[in-house]
C-alpha cells in the first residue's frame, strides 16, 4: 500500500467508464476500499461481485463493496463517471443539461453524507460539469478536480513517441483547454528528452511541420473515431483516472493535466479547463503556467470562452 492511512475511493457511475477504471485501480492496487453506487443497482452489485472474484489476483487486498450516499462520509475520493455519453456524431458539449441534472442530484447526495475529501469528475462535458460540482458542493477549489485533458495529453504523447520512435514517457507535451473541439496543443513548450520538439523537427528531412498538425488533429478527433467504432471510450480514461488517484492518495506532487479552476492564471478567471497542475493529498496544490506562444494564448482564451459561454446562463 501506498502508505499506512486506509485509503477509501467512492466511484459513482459502473458504467463503461466506472468500471473500467475500478478494474484498473484493483489491478493497480493503489486503494484498501472502493465503494460501487450507481442508480442501475443491478449493475453495481454486479460489479461488486464479478470484481471480487478477480481479487485473489489482485496485487494488493482491497475491499470492493456496494454503496449508498450515505457511506461517502469518510471517502477520500469521490469519482464520479456517472450520466449521459455520447452517440455516434454528438459532442462532448450536447450532454451539458441531461448530465447538469444528474450532477445536482449526485452532489446533493453526496454532500448530505457529510463528505469533506476530494471529488474528481470524469463525466462529459467534463470541465462544465467540474466547475457545476465545486458550485453545487460548496466545497474548496482544490478539492474539485475534472480529469480534463489528461487523456488527450495521453493521446497526444503516444502519437508524438510513435512519431519520434520514442517511449511515450519520454514526450512531455500538453494538450491544454477544453476536453473538447476547442483544446490545442502546447507545442512551443513540448520536449522530447529534454529537446523542443520544434527543434527536433529541424534535425531530420523526413520530419514536416504539417505531421504535427496532422498529430493533433488525431489527438482531437480521438474519441468520434472510436466511438464510431465500438460506441464509447473507456480504457485511456480509465488509466488517466487512475493516474490521479495515485497522485492524490500517495501525495506524489505530480503535474498533470487536469481540469482546475482557474483565478487570474493564463488571463482567465472563474472557470474550470484543462492545464497541467500539481497534484497532491490536498488536490490542487498549484497550477502550471506555461509560457505558451501568442497565437496558443489566444486559442486558449477561445477555448476558455466556449466554456464561459456555456455556464453562464447556468451559474450567473
Ligand atoms: N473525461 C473523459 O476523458 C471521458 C469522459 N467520458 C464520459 O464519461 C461518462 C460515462 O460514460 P460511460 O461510462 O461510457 O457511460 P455509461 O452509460 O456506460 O455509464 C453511465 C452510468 O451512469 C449511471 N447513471 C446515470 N444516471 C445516474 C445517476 N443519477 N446516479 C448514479 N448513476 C447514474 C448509469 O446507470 C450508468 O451505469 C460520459 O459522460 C462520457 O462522455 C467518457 C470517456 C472519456
Ligand atoms: C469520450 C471522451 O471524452 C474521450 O474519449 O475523449
Amino acid at each position: 500500500m501506498l502508505s499506512n492511512k486506509v485509503s477509501r475511493v467512492a466511484l459513482i457511475g459502473t458504467g463503461f467508464v466506472g468500471s473500467s477504471y475500478a478494474f484498473a485501480l484493483m489491478n493497480q492496487g493503489i486503494v484498501d476500499e472502493l465503494l460501487l453506487i450507481d442508480l442501475n443497482k443491478d449493475k453495481a452489485y454486479g460489479d461488486v461481485m464479478d470484481l471480487n472474484h478477480g481479487k485473489v489476483f489482485a496485487p494488493n487486498p482491497i475491499n470492493i463493496k456496494y454503496g449508498e450516499y450515505k457511506d461517502c462520509t469518510d471517502m477520500d475520493l469521490v469519482v464520479i463517471c456517472a450520466g449521459a455519453n455520447q452517440k455516434p456524431g454528438e459532442t462532448r458539449l450536447d450532454l451539458v443539461e441531461k448530465n447538469l441534472k444528474i450532477f445536482k442530484s449526485i452532489v446533493d447526495q453526496v454532500m448530505e453524507s457529510g463528505f469533506h475529501g476530494i471529488f474528481l469528475v470524469a463525466t462529459n462535458p467534463v470541465d462544465i460539469l467540474t466547475y457545476a460540482t465545486w458550485r453545487y458542493s460548496g466545497l474548496p477549489k482544490n478539492q474539485v478536480i475534472g480529469s480534463g485533458t489528461i487523456l488527450d495529453t495521453a493521446r497526444f504523447r503516444f502519437l508524438l513517441g510513435d512519431y519520434f520512435k520514442v517511449a511515450p514517457t519520454n514526450v512531455h507535451a500538453y494538450i491544454i483547454g477544453e476536453h473538447g473541439d476547442s483544446e490545442l496543443p502546447a507545442y512551443s513548450s513540448a520536449d522530447v528528452a529534454g529537446i523542443p520538439v520544434y527543434k527536433l523537427m529541424q534535425r531530420a528531412a523526413h520530419y514536416k511541420m504539417e505531421d504535427l498538425d496532422e498529430i493533433f488533429v488525431n489527438v482531437r478527433d480521438a474519441a468520434y473515431k472510436i466511438i464510431e467504432g465500438k460506441g464509447a471510450t473507456y480504457y485511456g480514461i480509465a488509466m488517466g483516472l487512475v493516474r490521479i488517484t495515485k497522485a492524490i492518495l500517495s501525495n506524489e506532487n505530480s503535474v498533470l493535466t487536469v481540469s482546475t479552476y482557474l483565478d487570474g492564471q493564463y488571463g482567465e478567471k472563474d472557470v474550470y479547463i484543462g492545464v497541467p497542475a500539481v497534484i497532491n493529498r490536498e488536490g490542487i496544490r498549484e497550477i502550471v503556467e506555461l509560457e505558451l506562444a501568442e497565437d496558443e494564448q489566444q486559442k486558449f482564451h477561445k477555448s476558455a470562452s466556449v466554456l464561459k459561454d456555456i455556464l453562464k446562463p447556468h451559474f450567473s
